[in-house]
This record gives structure tokens, sequence and C-alpha cells, in this order.
């Protein structure tokens, strides 16, 4: 099993220079025995906004966590900005991830004592670093918030939550910022703003965005959608429309493993 990007297979086309997040062969077992990984290379461009598509169970969330460094492979490396996460301990892997990385739930995940402005502070302040108010409110602003930034959490409907979570994922300006099922929790309207909001950001910004979804509307707003089944990755598609996301989907639900 290659460790180095410099082995990884050439010429393949998954891998690039420019890529943020580079996956080489990565696998993962849990227990010793459930295969969730099963060799995956990919490399995901800076700037893009990526959809991670697949049937329950075919291992879309343990990429993100892999990718993230939120958990480590079984075997195979992966790249985050430059920085190869695989071999890293656990305390600096956590520097890395608050520096160079935003996570979005589908909960919100916010603290209900805090207000708006104070849980959108709260990773600089677990960074060590003392929160610019400018900083602050102005990625409050971006997410539509800016009149709400002394509210708690409670005041606010489902989807300004998730704004609000967007703003804290953003507020340390990280390389990327990974969404598991971002809208799960919200109604299709509500979805649709958010994900206008992801679609922005990474024009504006330049920052990556790679989000889990099992909702072919929500894939249909990314650069590009990847298809796995059984932890392997057996598709994808460039600027993916709803119809091609679902009729790839209906073809990996119907023979069961998509293979
Ligand atoms: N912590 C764990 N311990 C044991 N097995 C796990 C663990 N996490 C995931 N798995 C298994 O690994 C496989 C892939 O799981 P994963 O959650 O990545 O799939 P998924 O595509 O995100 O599924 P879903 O769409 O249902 O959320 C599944 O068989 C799952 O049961």
């Amino acid at each position: 099993m290659t460790n180095s990007l410099q082995e990884a297979p050439a010429g393949d086309g998954v891998l690039g220079y420019d890529d943020v997040v580079r996956l080489t062969a990565v696998r993962k077992v849990y227990g010793g025995a459930v295969v969730a990984l099963d060799g995956v290379s990919v490399g995901l461009r800076r700037g893009s906004f990526t959809a991670i598509m697949g049937p329950s169970g075919s291992g879309k969330s343990t990429l993100l966590q892999c990718a993230a460094g939120l958990d480590r492979p079984s075997s195979g490396s992966v790249e985050l900005d430059g920085v190869e996460l695989t071999s890293l301990g656990e305390r600096e892997r956590t520097r890395l991830r608050r520096r160079r990385i935003g996570f979005v739930f589908q909960a919100y995940n916010l603290l209900p004592a805090l207000t708006v402005r104070d849980n959108v502070a709260l990773p600089l302040r677990l960074a060590g670093r003392r929160p610019k108010r400018r900083t602050v409110e102005e990625v409050l602003r971006r997410v539509g918030l800016g009149d709400r930034m002394r509210s708690r959490p409670g005041e606010l409907s489902g989807g300004q939550q998730q704004r609000v979570a967007i703003a804290r994922a953003l507020v340390a300006r990280p390389a990327v910022l990974f969404g598991d099922e971002p809208t799960g929790a919200l109604d299709t309207g509500t979805a649709r703003e958010v994900l206008g909001l992801l679609r922005e950001t990474v024009r504006e910004t330049g920052q990556t965005v790679v989000m889990v979804t099992h909702d072919p509307i929500a894939a249909a707003h990314a650069d590009r959608a990847l298809f796995l089944a059984d932890g392997r990755l057996v598709g994808e598609l460039d600027q993916p429309t709803v119809e091609q996301v679902a009729a790839q989907m209906t073809r990996l639900g119907a023979d069961g493993a998509g293979r």
C-alpha cells in the first residue's frame, strides 16, 4: 500500500496538483471486519464544490471523516492543504483541523446559552485566538444574519441556525468546509437557500466545500458529484443535473451494491 503521493498511481485522472484534499488508496476497516472504505483515491480541487453520494452504508460519512482528519484510515494517505494527515499525532491533527477545516452537520450543534455572535466566535477562542468583532460580524453578514447577532439559537428558525453553524465553520477561514448532510433537516426552500450560500461561498472566497448528501437536488448545486458504493468510488459527474444524479442513484440502488 502506497503511503506517499509520489508513489500514487499516475495519470489516472483523479489526482491533480491544485488539489486541496487528496486521498490515496484509503482503506478504512472497522472492528477488523467491516470494510467501510476499500481503496479510495480522489483529489478535490481548491475552490470547488463537491457532493458525495451513494446508498446508505456505502462509506460517505467515513470518507468525509477521513478527509477531514476526524478519523484515521486503516491504510492509505490523506493530504489536506498540503499536509499529510496520516503521519500526524492526535494533538497535531486537532490543531490542523482547527486552523484549516470547518465542519457542518445535519444537527446544528450550537450552544443554546450563547448568542449567535458568541457561537460564531467560539472556534477562534478554542484556537487560542482573540476573535475580532469585525471578523465575526462580517461572516454573519455574509450568511445573511447581520441583524441577529444578539439572538440565541432557540430564537431562530432551522435554516437560520444552520446558517449560524456555517458562519461558525467559516470564521477561521478554513481551506475546506466539510458538510455531512448539511441540509438534511431543512425543508426544500430553506435547503435551497443554504445550498445557495455554500455555492456563493465557493465563488466569492475560493474556499472549498465538500458535502455528503442523499438529495439529488442538493447534489446538483455542486460542481461535481462523486458516487460511492460498497466503499469504492464507482462514478462521478461534472456539473451534475438533478436528473443525472437521480438516474445514477437509481442505478446504484437497482443492483444493490452498485456494481
Ligand atoms: N464506528 C463504526 N464502527 C463500526 N462500523 C462502522 C462505524 N462507522 C461506520 N461503520 C460501518 O461502515 C460502513 C460505512 O458507513 P458510513 O456511515 O460511512 O456510510 P454512509 O454511506 O455515510 O451511510 P448513511 O448514508 O446511512 O449515513 C457501514 O457498514 C457502517 O455500518
